[in-house]
């Protein structure tokens, strides 16, 4: 094989250059992409069976922000014991639908049912039911990790030895033992979501809608929360997550929607939304295909 044709990851490390600039001459670029391997499709668990009770159902969600509309007729059904995923390119309009469901943010039509509670007649009833990890988080970050959590509990209504109790356990599930005493205003991003998630988790909702809940976690971290939340599904609780990693929606999730343009493109168990590709493979084509990196030349000309 003529050193050309080396790809990039099997270069020997006895031909690495020695500098910078030899390593810019000898790297190899590939000119065709390489195709991509073929993996095998699993599914993670069942999704429950059509007839489950439905704990979440959207119905032609609408918001639109000045001439721009963000979630434009959304409607999913997500069943008793689902773990559900929401994929979507960046400015799809997720967030925008998790707030809505949430009652961050007023629909301009459409309905929101949290257990056949109408989320924004009813937006107490509903609330009691969800856990929400919000996008932006918000958090009293002026607060040490254990009094957020304490702060949490005694709002949702349970009583200060159930709080402390519950405390105790998702400290210990989140591994934040060596954080509780100190301020969340000086905990890293990926901490910062762990206490909120904990925070989500402590009334034991019937429903979690979690926003981008993996983002800054480490992978460790990333899979003791996998574990947290497919134990709550195992147990009857369901999560709606919204992410950007599709090998972790195909690893956790048994339902997934796919979302462009504020409109949903495909939904259903993982299987019927990836239609025999990967779910990335999928995303892409629905999402528009992916963009020629052509006309960029001048990234090369380099200004030093
Ligand atoms: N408060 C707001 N005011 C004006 N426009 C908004 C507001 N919130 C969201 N938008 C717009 O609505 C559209 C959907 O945004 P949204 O945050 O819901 O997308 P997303 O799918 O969550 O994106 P990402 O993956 O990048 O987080 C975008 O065009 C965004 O600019």
């Amino acid at each position: 094989m003529l050193a050309t044709e080396v790809p990039a990851t099997e270069v020997p490390t006895a031909e690495v250059p020695a500098t910078a600039a030899q390593a810019v001459a000898v790297i190899p670029v590939p000119k065709k992409p390489t195709p991509r391997k073929k993996r095998t499709l699993r599914v993670a668990r069942p999704a429950p069976p059509a007839d489950a009770p439905r704990v979440l159902a959207i119905d032609g969600l609408v918001k639109r922000f000045g001439p721009n509309t963000a979630v434009d007729g959304i409607s999913l059904d997500v069943r008793a014991g689902s773990f559900f995923g929401l994929v979507g390119p960046n400015g799809a309009g997720k967030t925008t639908t998790l707030s809505m469901v949430t009652g961050l943010l007023r629909p301009d039509a459409g309905t929101v049912r949290i257990h056949n509670i109408d989320a924004w007649d009813n937006p107490r009833a509903a609330k009691r039911a969800t856990g929400v990890l919000p996008d932006r988080l918000r958090l009293f970050d002026r607060l040490t990790g254990a009094q957020l959590l304490y702060y949490s509990g005694v709002l949702r209504g349970l009583d200060n030895r159930t709080v402390r109790e519950r405390s105790a356990d998702l400290i210990a599930a989140f591994g934040l033992e060596d954080a509780v005493d100190r301020l969340v205003a000086d905990y890293s991003a990926g901490m910062t979501k762990k206490i909120a998630l904990a925070c989500a988790m402590i009334h034991s909702p019937r429903l979690l809608v979690l926003d981008e809940p993996f983002e800054s976690v480490d992978p460790v971290s990333a899979a003791n929360l996998t574990d947290i939340l497919e134990r709550y599904v195992a147990g009857g609780g369901t999560v709606v997550l919204s992410s950007h990693g599709m090998d972790l929606i195909e690893r956790v999730c048994d339902s997934a929607a796919i979302i462009v343009a504020g409109r949903v493109l495909a939904a259903g168990t993982l299987d019927e939304v990836r239609g025999g590709q990967t779910l990335e493979d999928r995303f892409v084509e629905l999402a528009g295909g992916r963009k020629a990196a052509e006309g960029m030349e001048w990234l090369h000309s380099f200004s030093d």
